[in-house]
Order: C-alpha cells, then sequence, then structure tokens
C-alpha cells in the first residue's frame, strides 16, 4: 500500500478550553504525489490544518499522519510556507539562501531555489526587510523548494504575486511536482486558478470537510441542470437550486439517468465550489474508494 502524504482522523483543534473549535472531526486521505487545493472561507481552519500538517500546532483531539509517521518527525521532509512569509528581515536574499543550503546539508536544490529568486529580478544583497510582500515570497518559496520537500505545504502563497509572477511561478511549481513526484497542498481563496493546476480537493467549511477528493471525479459526480420551474428533483441528491421566472436551475449528484428535456452540463470547480460553500446543509459524495491501494 502506498503511503499517504498526508491522513487525518477526526481531527481536532481548539486554541484554548473556551474558544470555539478552529477545526472539528476531519477526516480525509491525500494520496502521495497529487496537487491538492486546499479551499474555505475565511476562518474555515485552512491555515490551522496546514500548521497542525506541517506540526507546529498540536492536535486538540485526533490524530494527524504525515508521509507515514507524526509531523515533527516527517518535519525534515516537508517543506511549509506560512501565510505570513516569516524570514529573517535583517538577512540579505543570498544569506537566506545560503541559511537554507546550510539547513539542508545533502539535499539543498540551489539550481531551483536560484532560478526563483532570478525569476523576480531581485538584488542579492537587498535585505529580507527592503522587500515587497510579493518579493518576499518568492524568496518563502525559494527556500521551501530548495529543500527539495517530499510534501510542501503553502498557506495562499500566491495572493501577494502579480499574476506574471503567480503565472510563473505556478509553472515552477507543477515542473516540480512532475519531476520529483511531490505532494503539494495549497490553500487559495481563487478557485478558478486551481481548476488547471490542481488534482485533489479539500474544502473545509465551519472547521470540518465539506467535500475531499480527485477534482476530476467529483465534478464528473455532479452535474447542472436547467428544467421548468415546477420539475421535481428526487431522487437526486441536490446541492443546490434556484427558482428563477420560469426555469429551475439546479446542481445535482445524479442517481441515475435524467430525463431528456432537462438541460445540462459539467459545472467549474468554482460552480461546485460555491455551491457547497452556499449550501452548508448540502451532504457530500461518500469518499471514492482507496485507489493508492497497489497489487501486491
Ligand atoms: N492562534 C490562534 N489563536 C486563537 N484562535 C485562532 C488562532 N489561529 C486561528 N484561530 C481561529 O481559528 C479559526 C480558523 O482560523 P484559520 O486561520 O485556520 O482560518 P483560515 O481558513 O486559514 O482563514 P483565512 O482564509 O482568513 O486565512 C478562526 O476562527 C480563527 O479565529
Amino acid at each position: 500500500m502506498t503511503v499517504p502524504a498526508i491522513e487525518a482522523d477526526a481531527l481536532g483543534k481548539r486554541f484554548g478550553r473556551r474558544a470555539a473549535w478552529a477545526l472539528r472531526d476531519c477526516s480525509f486521505r491525500l494520496p502521495a504525489g497529487r496537487v491538492c487545493a486546499v479551499v474555505g472561507p475565511n476562518g474555515a481552519g485552512k491555515s490551522t490544518l496546514l500548521a497542525l500538517a506541517a506540526g507546529l500546532l498540536a492536535p486538540t483531539e485526533g490524530t494527524v499522519t504525515v508521509l507515514g509517521t507524526d509531523p515533527a518527525t516527517a518535519r525534515p521532509r516537508v517543506g511549509f510556507v506560512d501565510q505570513g512569509k516569516p524570514l529573517y528581515p535583517q538577512l540579505g536574499v543570498a544569506e537566506t539562501l545560503r541559511m537554507g543550503a546550510d539547513l539542508n546539508p545533502g539535499r539543498w536544490d540551489a539550481d531551483t531555489a536560484d532560478r526563483v529568486v532570478a525569476g523576480g529580478d531581485l538584488d542579492p544583497r537587498a535585505r529580507i526587510r527592503s522587500l515587497s510582500g510579493g518579493q518576499r515570497t518568492r524568496v518563502a518559496l525559494a527556500l521551501a523548494l530548495g529543500k527539495r520537500p517530499e510534501l510542501l505545504l503553502l498557506d495562499e502563497p500566491m495572493a501577494d504575486l502579480d499574476p506574471l509572477a503567480r503565472h510563473e511561478l505556478m509553472g515552477v511549481l507543477m515542473g516540480q511536482a512532475a519531476e520529483h513526484g511531490t505532494t503539494i497542498v495549497m490553500s487559495s481563496h481563487v478557485v478558478a486558478e486551481l481548476e488547471d493546476s490542481c488534482d485533489h480537493l479539500l474544502l473545509i467549511g465551519g472547521g470540518r470537510v465539506r467535500l475531499a477528493g480527485e477534482i476530476d471525479d467529483l465534478l464528473a459526480a455532479h452535474t447542472r441542470v436547467s428544467a421548468p420551474a415546477e420539475t421535481d428533483l428526487a431522487p437526486h441528491a441536490v446541492v443546490e437550486a434556484r427558482t428563477t421566472g420560469r426555469r429551475l436551475s439546479a446542481l445535482l449528484r445524479p442517481s441515475g439517468p435524467l430525463p431528456g428535456d432537462w438541460r445540462t452540463g459539467t459545472p467549474s470547480l468554482e460552480e461546485l465550489v460555491l455551491s457547497y460553500l452556499r449550501n452548508p446543509g448540502a451532504l457530500a459524495p461518500a469518499p471514492a474508494p482507496d485507489t493508492t491501494e497497489t497489487a501486491a
């Protein structure tokens, strides 16, 4: 059996005995080698989940296993770029990369780290404190990629990058995944941008996993339909339905063939995510059978 990159079982976290749960009862399994999008509204628990996987927070209940072991033990094999991109402000860019090389003897990928920094036209002598938010992100990504991690956890890595830099660095990340089989887990609010690059989805809402699985499977399991307003949608599972004038528009999980006079289409990832977020009561499909098992 292939070891999953991350496996969470009834994982929960709260910051203090009386505080609300930031994350509760989260169970999912992320196969190794995938590029996974973690999406959800502000305060949903995305950063908390990534920090738990990075071993920077301890669970209040449940467990999280990373690369087959506990997060602290896995840390040398994991790269993490926090939302705040913490770096040493007094160091220069080149010094920061040298520090990365010193901290990761034997596995430092200087070519990749240098290439990421060079793409931003950064002066190697510039102090971190003098860089813009997007330039700091570039250095933080260079540091994380230089470590050549097996698992890369990125908390909103693209948020302060300009569109060209986003495109270029997304390409670097996808290249890393394709060439080295790196598992990448990235949170983002720009769902439309994730559809082409990510192959797995983890949708978090209200501290719980609302939807998880391979994006192609999730899209194939749902259908956008348009039918006359009085149509009964049973027995199909309705995620969202709205009547506008004489038409009923809905997002369904069909439980059998649909009537031929309904107009149907496959939803985009953004439509799927928005429908689930707008309808907290909508039940997610049962998890797909585990495909990480390999024949012995
Ligand atoms: N250090 C902390 N102390 C207390 N509460 C916290 C702490 N970190 C997060 N929380 C709370 O946990 C919940 C989840 O926060 P988290 O930062 O994980 O959400 P998020 O999905 O990453 O949000 P965003 O999209 O805004 O970055 C929020 O209610 C937040 O207030």
